[in-house]
Protein backbone atom coordinates (compact mmCIF):
# COMPACT_ATOMS: atom_id res chain seq x y z
CA UNK A 1 0.00 0.00 0.00
CA UNK A 2 1.75 3.22 -1.10
CA UNK A 3 0.82 6.32 1.58
CA UNK A 4 1.42 10.02 1.40
CA UNK A 5 -0.33 12.79 2.87
CA UNK A 6 -3.06 14.70 1.50
CA UNK A 7 -0.23 17.35 0.92
CA UNK A 8 1.89 15.38 -0.51
CA UNK A 9 -0.42 14.03 -3.35
CA UNK A 10 -1.45 17.35 -4.42
CA UNK A 11 2.21 18.41 -4.75
CA UNK A 12 2.58 15.63 -6.71
CA UNK A 13 -0.74 16.27 -9.22
CA UNK A 14 0.65 19.59 -9.21
CA UNK A 15 3.59 17.96 -11.16
CA UNK A 16 1.95 15.51 -13.20
CA UNK A 17 -0.76 17.76 -14.43
CA UNK A 18 1.13 18.97 -17.33
CA UNK A 19 2.76 15.56 -17.92
CA UNK A 20 1.97 13.18 -20.83
CA UNK A 21 -1.70 11.97 -20.80
CA UNK A 22 -0.54 8.81 -21.91
CA UNK A 23 1.42 7.46 -18.50
CA UNK A 24 -0.55 10.33 -15.99
CA UNK A 25 -4.06 9.93 -15.57
CA UNK A 26 -3.70 13.14 -13.62
CA UNK A 27 -2.21 14.75 -17.24
CA UNK A 28 -5.17 12.88 -18.98
CA UNK A 29 -7.92 14.23 -16.58
CA UNK A 30 -6.08 17.78 -16.57
CA UNK A 31 -6.48 17.37 -20.00
CA UNK A 32 -9.85 16.56 -20.07
CA UNK A 33 -11.11 19.58 -18.53
CA UNK A 34 -13.47 21.03 -15.63
CA UNK A 35 -17.01 19.25 -16.60
CA UNK A 36 -15.02 15.56 -17.22
CA UNK A 37 -13.39 15.92 -13.82
CA UNK A 38 -17.13 17.05 -12.46
CA UNK A 39 -18.53 14.07 -13.75
CA UNK A 40 -15.87 12.49 -11.77
CA UNK A 41 -15.85 13.96 -8.58
CA UNK A 42 -19.90 13.17 -8.63
CA UNK A 43 -19.23 9.58 -9.40
CA UNK A 44 -16.71 8.95 -6.96
CA UNK A 45 -18.77 11.35 -4.27
CA UNK A 46 -22.22 8.58 -4.93
CA UNK A 47 -19.77 5.84 -4.60
CA UNK A 48 -18.53 6.74 -1.15
CA UNK A 49 -21.93 7.07 0.11
CA UNK A 50 -22.88 3.69 -1.51
CA UNK A 51 -19.52 2.17 -0.06
CA UNK A 52 -20.24 3.71 3.73
CA UNK A 53 -23.74 2.41 4.03
CA UNK A 54 -23.19 -1.01 2.51
CA UNK A 55 -19.56 -2.30 2.58
CA UNK A 56 -16.96 -2.13 4.39
CA UNK A 57 -14.83 0.40 6.22
CA UNK A 58 -11.89 -0.62 3.74
CA UNK A 59 -13.85 -0.16 0.79
CA UNK A 60 -15.35 3.08 2.75
CA UNK A 61 -11.71 4.16 3.37
CA UNK A 62 -10.76 3.39 -0.57
CA UNK A 63 -13.65 5.36 -1.90
CA UNK A 64 -12.66 8.14 -0.02
CA UNK A 65 -9.16 8.29 -1.09
CA UNK A 66 -10.57 8.07 -4.80
CA UNK A 67 -13.16 10.93 -4.13
CA UNK A 68 -10.14 13.06 -2.22
CA UNK A 69 -7.72 12.46 -5.63
CA UNK A 70 -10.68 13.69 -8.24
CA UNK A 71 -11.11 16.75 -5.95
CA UNK A 72 -7.51 17.78 -5.47
CA UNK A 73 -7.57 17.38 -9.57
CA UNK A 74 -10.08 19.85 -9.85
CA UNK A 75 -7.67 21.96 -7.70
CA UNK A 76 -5.30 21.51 -10.00
CA UNK A 77 -7.35 22.29 -13.11
CA UNK A 78 -8.52 24.94 -11.21
CA UNK A 79 -5.24 26.58 -10.61
CA UNK A 80 -6.48 26.22 -6.58
CA UNK A 81 -3.91 26.07 -4.18
CA UNK A 82 -4.31 24.23 -0.79
CA UNK A 83 -4.33 27.15 0.67
CA UNK A 84 -7.21 28.65 -1.05
CA UNK A 85 -9.36 25.74 -0.03
CA UNK A 86 -8.04 25.67 3.89
CA UNK A 87 -8.55 29.19 3.83
CA UNK A 88 -12.67 28.33 3.84
CA UNK A 89 -11.73 25.54 6.48
N1 LIG B 1 -4.46 8.53 -5.93
C1 LIG B 1 -4.64 8.35 -7.14
C2 LIG B 1 -5.90 7.91 -7.67
N2 LIG B 1 -7.07 7.60 -7.08
C3 LIG B 1 -7.89 7.28 -8.08
N3 LIG B 1 -7.27 7.36 -9.28
C4 LIG B 1 -7.81 7.08 -10.61
O1 LIG B 1 -9.21 6.98 -10.48
C5 LIG B 1 -9.64 5.72 -10.96
C6 LIG B 1 -10.74 5.24 -10.06
O2 LIG B 1 -11.88 5.64 -10.63
P1 LIG B 1 -12.81 4.57 -11.30
O3 LIG B 1 -12.98 3.40 -10.36
O4 LIG B 1 -14.00 5.30 -11.73
O5 LIG B 1 -11.89 4.08 -12.51
P2 LIG B 1 -12.30 3.95 -14.00
O6 LIG B 1 -13.63 3.29 -14.06
O7 LIG B 1 -11.16 3.30 -14.72
O8 LIG B 1 -12.44 5.47 -14.49
P3 LIG B 1 -12.90 5.95 -15.92
O9 LIG B 1 -11.65 6.00 -16.77
O10 LIG B 1 -13.93 4.97 -16.42
O11 LIG B 1 -13.47 7.32 -15.71
C7 LIG B 1 -8.43 4.82 -10.87
O12 LIG B 1 -8.47 3.80 -11.84
C8 LIG B 1 -7.31 5.78 -11.17
O13 LIG B 1 -7.20 5.93 -12.58
C9 LIG B 1 -6.03 7.76 -9.06
N4 LIG B 1 -5.02 8.02 -9.93
C10 LIG B 1 -3.84 8.40 -9.42
N5 LIG B 1 -3.63 8.58 -8.06
C11 LIG B 1 -2.30 8.99 -7.56
O14 LIG B 1 -1.96 10.19 -8.21
C12 LIG B 1 -0.54 10.23 -8.43
C13 LIG B 1 -0.26 10.55 -9.88
O15 LIG B 1 -0.82 9.55 -10.69
P4 LIG B 1 -0.61 9.63 -12.28
O16 LIG B 1 -1.08 10.98 -12.70
O17 LIG B 1 -1.42 8.52 -12.86
O18 LIG B 1 0.86 9.47 -12.53
C14 LIG B 1 0.01 8.86 -8.01
O19 LIG B 1 0.57 9.02 -6.73
C15 LIG B 1 -1.21 7.99 -7.94
O20 LIG B 1 -1.08 7.03 -6.93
Amino acid sequence: MSKKTFEELFTELQQKAAGDPATSRTAELVQSGVHAIGKKVVEEAAEVWMAAEYESDEAAAEEISQLLYHLQVMMVAKGLTLDDVYAHL
